[in-house]
């Protein structure tokens, strides 16, 4: 069973380390865990429906709590301390096009909002129910899962869009494909709101991001229906599949899409070089993205974060002897990990890593075998049970991310780390935030940092605290020219930000295309615009 207040499945945990803890309350001093509410007492919260009786409509009380909110920070503080503002009326599981255009005209007929609803990993408050007079109503995907049609020759694969993550990659692997999507909620995360969020899975450098997978589907949207056809490429005019994605539900419901698939990797292999400094790492992954190295994975760790995954790592002979040996190699305590992932023929596995490592040696890293890409691999999905750990030690964390040229990434990194390390500085409060780059491309990367603070026992103290430091972060953001996302969405946390790069004319041309696809305005309002 699904936790209702935290990430993945209950019972399922995932220690800290000795050494991890150690270094956590150096950083922050102790946490306090503030009082959390029980499923019994946010249940007896919920209010009554306003919606009239549908037969495809629950108004079950704890369906309607599942689908109140995301999993961004301010998600888990309202629903940890129970104080949430505001829940669906009810939640429609439907199974075909014909129940989702009957639930669209049902929300038309009875003045309701709809929020299409995948797996409810958002984290940028893109699923969550907004205060408002109008009733709520969640659409969830998660019944529509099949896999429509499978094109071998063409290397096209047609799935319902409520298909989750593990799902979606056990039906293409039973006739020897993947899609090769893997963000790190994939466990949990659908095919419907990767398009709507523009997702990027972790080996995207060879599959693509989601935008590049994505060949086609159908959107019914309250005006009709929205045929995308998967050709090879067209010259037709303006890309309509560009609407739908990052559409955040704004548009209309995606029901199907048509993914570009490829065979199934005969091989994979990981391997970890440390470089003396951040900015050998930063020389070396900008030459293998413009040099077209064919990694599938790139992920460059600043000093800070390196630390944070040696301590995760925890205590063996092993790792004492790693750390001996990098110190003698001159790979001390200001040492960058680079983790490198190659997939495909054998051929392509050890020649993109050989020529990966030739750039990396040049740059002065130290190569440091495979045990910390396959350690990496073994655990990236259950990585973020440490929400869960860290929240019960008294701590918070979060992540923020964006993109930027090879010329402003330095800037932006340290800007963004900057502003968060000071933004708590006013109530004696330290914030502990190290970052990464995981997608490199040749024009520039993006940059996924991490910060941790402690919880107070007020939760409003906790927003409070979580709406500085992301004001601080997203107008460095802003000020330094990266995007307000290069992978999570915009959602209701970094709408004040999108005009920024939009302009005021590329915002007035989204609402049109809302107005256009959806004239009442009943798809998920108050988010992306
Ligand atoms: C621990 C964790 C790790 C994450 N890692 C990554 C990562 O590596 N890469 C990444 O890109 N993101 C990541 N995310 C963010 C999140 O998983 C993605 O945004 C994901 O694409 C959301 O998919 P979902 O199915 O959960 O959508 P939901 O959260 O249910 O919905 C997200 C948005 O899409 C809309 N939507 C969903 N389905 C449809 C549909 N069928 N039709 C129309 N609109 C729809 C919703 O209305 C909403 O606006 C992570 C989140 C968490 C919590």
């Amino acid at each position: 069973m699904r936790r209702w207040n935290g990430w993945g499945e209950e019972g399922v945990v995932f220690p800290l380390s000795e050494k991890a803890r150690v270094l956590l309350q150096e950083q922050l001093g102790p946490g306090t865990l503030p009082r959390e509410a029980t499923l019994e007492e946010v249940l007896s919260r919920v209010p009554p429906s306003r919606l009239p009786p549908h037969p495809l409509v629950s108004p079950d009380p704890e369906e309607r709590l599942r689908h109140a909110r995301g999993q961004s920070l301010p998600d888990w503080i309202f629903l940890r301390s129970g104080q949430i503002p505001a829940f669906p009326d009810g939640v429609a599981f439907p199974t075909t096009n014909e129940e989702v255009r009957a639930l669209l005209a049902y929300a038309r007929e009875v003045g309701a909002r709809v929020i299409p609803y995948g797996g409810g990993t958002s984290v940028a408050g893109q699923v969550s129910v907004l205060p408002g007079e109008a009733p709520v109503l969640s659409l969830d995907l998660r019944r529509m899962n099949r896999l429509l049609r499978l094109d071998e020759k063409s290397l096209l694969a047609t799935f319902e869009a409520g298909v989750q993550g593990p799902d979606l990659e056990a039906q293409l692997r039973a006739w020897g494909f993947t899609l090769g999507h893997f963000p790190q909620s994939f466990p949990y995360s659908t095919l419907g709101g990767w398009v709507a969020t523009r997702s990027v899975g972790q080996e995207s450098l060879r599959y693509g991001r989601i935008e590049d997978l994505f060949a086609g589907g159908r959107l019914e949207a309250p005006a009709g229906t929205l045929l995308l056809p998967s050709f090879p490429a067209s010259a037709a005019g303006p890309d309509l599949k560009q609407a739908a994605l990052g559409s955040e539900g704004r548009l209309g419901v995606l029901t199907e899409a048509t993914v570009r698939i490829r065979p199934l990797p005969k091989a994979e292999a990981f391997a970890a070089v440390f470089f003396r400094e951040f900015g050998e790492g930063l020389e070396a992954v900008r030459r293998m993205a413009q040099e077209e190295v064919p990694l599938s994975l790139v992920r460059l760790s600043t000093p800070e974060e390196t630390a944070v995954n040696l301590a995760l790592a925890g205590q063996s002979r092993g790792l004492a002897l790693l750390e001996a040996w990098l110190a003698l190699r001159g790979a001390g305590p200001g040492r960058a990990l680079l983790l490198l992932g190659a997939s495909g023929t054998r051929a392509r596995v050890s020649q993109a890593l050989g020529e990966a490592l030739g750039i990396a040696r040049a740059h002065g890293g130290v190569y440091a075998g495979q045990a910390p890409g396959r350690f990496w691999a073994h655990h990236r999905f259950r990585q973020p049970y440490l929400r869960n750990t860290l929240w019960e030690m008294g701590y918070a964390v979060d992540t923020l991310e964006t993109a930027g040229t090879w010329n402003q990434v330095p800037r932006l990194l340290l800007a963004v780390e900057a502003v968060l390390r000071e933004a708590l500085g006013e109530e004696g409060e330290r914030v502990y935030a190290f970052s990464h780059l995981s997608r490199v491309y040749p024009t520039g990367a993006n940059l996924y940092t991490t910060y941790l603070f402690r919880l107070h026992r007020d939760p409003g103290t906790n927003l409070a605290r979580w709406r500085k430091l992301k004001a601080a972060a997203s107008q460095a953001i802003v000020a330094h020219g990266g995007t307000i996302s290069h992978q999570h969405g915009v959602g209701t946390d970094h709408l004040p930000y999108l005009e920024a790069e939009k302009g005021p004319w590329g915002l007035e041309a989204l609402r049109a295309l809302c107005r256009a696809l959806d004239p009442w305005g009943l798809m998920n309002p108050g988010k992306l615009v």
